[in-house]
């Protein structure tokens, strides 16, 4: 199977593996959602399976919650949890300070409730996700469907007396039909191409009416877990800057693979 893996998919993978050493016995865990996060529900359930790890995950989409469960992992609600001790998740870019843009897979709002209720939140990337500024990747906007095209003048228009540039906005689609996340909302993808204030960016949006949630997150992200096609890992901490780089093997099980075996 790892013969099939494009050099990105390995980064995602030895980012997602190094990730799973942060996670402890007992611990309440975050699961993100994407492709990297998929990884990190592997390794997590293999650990589960194989050395009798005891954890409860908090999926934050539908799809994570499923493969949670067909791993092997206990599954919990947000509700159930109260607080985690730690969310491992992926993103679309993040920058010096660890900021970042998420929501290219649609799951931001509840990426973002989940991440901020935990101790720590840490991020599994491949190389490419590393940005100097964010905003390369389009900004995922969370609003609510009734009145969305409203939301998005609004969105544009109040982008426009801030000076942003870019700020041009497209309902994300899911072939004929809009994207719907979890929550049942749509997703506006803001162009900006460069991102100056994420701050103020941030605060501005989600006082829009219409508006649930942006995918900047801000003073969110405490590690990142940077991942590259050849094995090699770097992990960043917000506070103390690189902390360690090692090279991992690619391991090939059945086990780790079985769910894209078909
Ligand atoms: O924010 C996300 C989903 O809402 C993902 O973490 C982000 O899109 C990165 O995905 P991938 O690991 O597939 O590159």
């Amino acid at each position: 199977m790892s013969g099939e893996l494009s050099p990105i998919d390995k980064a995602k993978f030895v980012a997602a593996k190094r990730a799973a050493e942060f996670v402890e016995d007992g611990m309440r865990v975050g699961l993100g959602t994407g492709s990297t996060a998929a990884w990190l529900v592997r390794c997590l359930g293999e650990m589960v399976r194989e050395d009798g790890l005891r954890i409860k995950g908090v999926p934050t989409s539908t799809r994570t919650a499923q493969l949670a469960r067909d791993v092997g992992i206990e599954v919990i609600s947000l509700d159930e949890a109260k607080w985690l001790d730690l969310t491992i998740d992926g993103a679309d870019e993040f920058d010096v300070d660890l900021n970042l843009i998420k929501g290219g897979g649609g799951a931001l709002l509840q990426e973002k409730i989940v991440a901020t209720a935990s101790d720590q939140m840490v991020v599994i990337a491949d190389v490419g996700k590393e940005v100097q500024h964010l905003g390369a990747f389009p900004l995922p906007i969370e609003v609510i469907p009734f009145g969305w095209q409203t939301t998005q003048a609004l969105v544009e228009e109040t982008l426009i007396s801030m000076d942003v540039l870019g700020r041009s906005s497209t309902l994300r689609m899911n072939g004929e039909v809009p994207f719907i996340t979890d929550e049942g909302n749509y997703i506006l993808d803001l162009r900006l191409g460069r991102i100056g204030n994420a701050r103020q960016l941030a605060l501005v949006l989600n006082q829009m009416p219409g508006v649930v949630e942006n995918g900047l997150f801000i003073d969110i992200c405490d590690v990142v877990v940077m991942g590259y096609g050849d094995g090699r890992v770097e992990v960043r901490d917000i506070n103390e800057g690189t902390v360690a780089t090692d090279k991992l093997e690619f391991v090939e099980t059945d086990n780790l693979f079985s769910d894209l075996n078909d």
